[in-house]
């Protein structure tokens, strides 16, 4: 990893964005990355490549494909099954060069529990639905096998609560880009370091995401939690934007990743309105979830090797450990 300063003739504004030249890199910008000159961190995807067998569930969606992609250049065995709709059940699709055939949700348990008698040390990756993040989380602890939980939604204490009764490791995370995890973690250390710093003072929240995802981001739902804790009053809804046309006009997401980008915009303002701060994390494209969930196979890998006791992990987790 390496970091390069720039002077800054602005005030900092975070902002994320994948650098779409390199899918094995990223970069944090300070805000209008075209018209600035960056301060770079650049970071390199682990290297480390192992045999790790993945099931990865919801293959050809948008997360899917790029697990995949991430996964076969990390040099992980993609498993040819995986959990589909029943109206794709009995099809085999090719996903970045790997045949795998679909499974739809009444042949889900025996496909699974022949799976893992097959391969031992697999671990399934699911970036499904939300409506399917507990039926499907059930169904991997009763067969014990180790997951990588990118969807997000779902009944998330009942997620919590069924790995942990079960014992199965697993990793949970709805935000898996790493760089994103830091400043969400920057801004946990921040509220229990100077709780009620923000008291009185007013969020708005904005997020932009492809029309197609169905719920709220939960990355800006844990950002605001975390304002709230600085004192911060929040009754307001999240401003979701959908709309492609919107999408360009209003928060600039370039044409070529309306199908696939999260923007994130929180504006505070104090009682008044004489102080305002905006914080922003943008991301263009997949590729940053996809290596951060690789990472989290890995990790997961590790973890299951050497028979950890702790069983459920996050971001946060693989942050702290792959940076000692
Ligand atoms: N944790 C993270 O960092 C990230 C999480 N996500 C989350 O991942 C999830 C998927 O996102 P995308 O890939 O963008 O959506 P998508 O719509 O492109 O993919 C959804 C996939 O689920 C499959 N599916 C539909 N019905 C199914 C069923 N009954 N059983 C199994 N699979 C079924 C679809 O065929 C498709 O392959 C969403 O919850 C999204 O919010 C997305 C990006 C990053
Ligand atoms: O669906 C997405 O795209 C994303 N979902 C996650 C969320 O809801 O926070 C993470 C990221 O925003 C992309």
């Amino acid at each position: 990893m390496w970091v390069q300063g720039a002077e800054l003739k602005q005030p900092l504004k975070p902002t994320f964005l994948c650098n779409p030249l390199n899918s094995n890199r990223t970069r944090f910008f300070t805000n209008h990355y075209q018209k600035r000159k960056p301060f770079v961190v650049v970071m390199s995807m682990s290297t480390k490549s192992t045999a790790v067998p993945i099931m990865v569930n919801g293959c050809n969606g948008k997360m899917g494909s790029s697990v995949i992609m991430a996964a076969n250049s990390a040099g992980l065995q993609i498993l040819p099954k995986s959990f589909g709709p029943e109206y794709e059940a009995g099809n085999t699709v090719k996903v970045c060069g790997n045949e795998i055939k679909i499974h739809g949700p009444s042949e889900r348990d025996s496909v699974l529990a022949s799976l893992y008698d097959e391969y031992p040390n697999m671990i399934v990756v699911d970036y499904t639905l939300p409506t399917l993040v507990n039926d499907n989380a059930d169904l991997y602890c009763k067969v014990g096998v180790p997951f990588v939980m990118g969807t997000t939604g779902g009944d998330r204490d009942r997620l919590y609560k069924t790995v942990d009764d079960s014992k199965v490791y697993a990793v949970i995370s709805p935000q898996m880009g790493k760089q994103v995890v830091a400043f969400l973690a920057a801004m946990d250390m921040m509220a229990e370091q100077f709780p009620g710093a923000f008291s009185g003072y007013s969020l708005h929240v904005k997020e932009s995401h492809q029309a197609a995802k169905l719920d709220t981001s939960a990355t800006a739902k844990a950002v605001i939690s975390c304002f709230k804790k600085l004192g911060v009053s929040f009754d307001d809804q999240i401003e979701m934007i959908r709309d492609p046309k919107e999408q360009k006009e209003l928060v600039g997401v370039p044409d070529e990743y309306l199908s696939g980008h999260a923007f994130h915009f929180y504006y505070l303002s104090s009682p008044g309105k004489t102080v305002s701060l905006e914080f922003q994390h943008n991301v263009c494209g997949r590729s940053i979830y996809a290596e951060g969930t690789i990472d989290a196979v890995l990790f997961l890998a590790e973890k299951i090797q050497s028979k950890a006791d702790k069983r459920i992990y996050n971001i946060i987790d693989i942050l702290r450990e792959g940076n000692k």
